[in-house]
């Protein structure tokens, strides 16, 4: 069997086009675009190839971008009075600090800083309580992304056995929230699980979020099972994910990498900082985002 390829990136594009109309009518209503604004410090290859490619996102959807690049040098303090003011910016919905920060600025204390109603990346704990507890915030770009992919396959995930590989507090612990949310049956395994494999090959839905190139084997994943690869690994052959090409073989569907999960991040994102704008101005959130 060859597993269907999950088609993320046409997927992503999809969801765009819905956030775009759902802008016009946003700007239509409350005189002003919905505004994003992403930060980044320092200059890692890979963030500011991130950064750009979130505003042009951004702006092609019908929004307004904000970006602020920092120096590395960048003390603690200037980042947060950064933030600081981006909170008090009326003409901005969301705040994205790329990640990770230079060593010396302590993630936590830029995190947890930004209004959680602004949070379009859901890393703050009061986003992450609302989403363990059941009460409407922002989640997770990438989790997020990861249940739509899987609910447009599966309508209905209740009583279906997840596996997420990985408890990260970016993707694999609001990934297992959200499926549990969806009353899926979740387990997480991570670097101190004894056997992962016996775990997964009990799996109906995997999701690997480890960080490891070709992790998850192919004698590892059920026939049929739907493989959601997370992984965004650089190497010598180039952009590859955290599961085994061979998988292709034994899933009945899979994510590609890339064009599967990363472009999903990025629409997601989009999606947030419309919420955002809406929750923030008093409007309905747009139906069917
Ligand atoms: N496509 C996208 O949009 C995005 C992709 N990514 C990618 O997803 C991957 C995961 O990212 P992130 O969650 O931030 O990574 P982290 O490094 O924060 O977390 C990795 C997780 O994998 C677990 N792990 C490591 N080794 C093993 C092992 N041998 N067996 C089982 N579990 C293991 C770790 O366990 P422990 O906790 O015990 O250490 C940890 O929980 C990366 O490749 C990253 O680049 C990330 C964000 C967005
Ligand atoms: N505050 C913060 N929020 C993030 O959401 C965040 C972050 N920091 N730091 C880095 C990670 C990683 N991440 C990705 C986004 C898009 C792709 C993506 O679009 N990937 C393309 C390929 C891009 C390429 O070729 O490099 C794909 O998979 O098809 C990947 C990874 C968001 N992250
Ligand atoms: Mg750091």
């Amino acid at each position: 069997m060859t597993a269907r390829t999950i088609d993320g990136k046409a997927f992503a594009a999809t969801l765009r086009a819905r956030v775009g109309d759902a802008a016009a009518d946003f700007t239509a209503r409350a005189g002003r675009k919905p505004g994003l604004a992403v930060v980044l410090v320092g200059e890692d290859p890979a963030s500011s190839v991130y950064v750009r490619s979130k505003g042009k996102a951004t702006l092609a959807a019908g929004m307004e971008s904000f970006e602020h690049r920092l120096p590395a040098d960048t003390g603690e303090d200037a980042l947060i009075a950064l933030v600081d003011r981006l909170n008090a910016d009326d003409a901005v919905d969301g705040i994205l600090v790329q990640l990770p920060l230079p060593r010396h600025i302590d993630e936590r204390a830029v995190l947890t800083r930004i209004d959680p109603d602004k949070d379009v990346d859901g890393f703050h704990p009061v986003n992450a309580g609302r989403l363990a507890t059941g009460i409407d915030g922002l989640v997770p770009c990438t989790p997020l992304g990861c249940v739509m992919l899987l609910k447009d396959l599966h309508p209905d995930l209740s009583g279906m056995e997840a596996v997420v590989i990985g408890r990260s507090n970016i993707v694999g612990k609001p990934m297992a929230a959200l499926l549990l949310k969806e009353s899926a049956t979740v387990t997480t395994v991570h670097s101190r699980t004894r056997d992962v494999a016996a775990h997964v090959r009990g799996a109906d839905i995997v999701v690997a979020a480890v960080g490891i190139p070709a992790f998850v084997k192919a004698d590892w994943v059920k026939p049929g099972a739907t493989v959601i690869d997370v992984g965004i690994n650089r190497t010598d052959d180039g952009l590859v994910g955290d599961v085994d090409p061979a998988v292709a073989e034994v899933a009945g569907a899979l994510t590609p990498v890339p064009g599967g999960v990363g472009p999903m991040t990025i629409a997601v994102l989009m999606r947030n900082t419309l919420v955002a704008a809406c929750r923030r101005a008093g409007l309905p959130a747009p139906a069917g985002l």
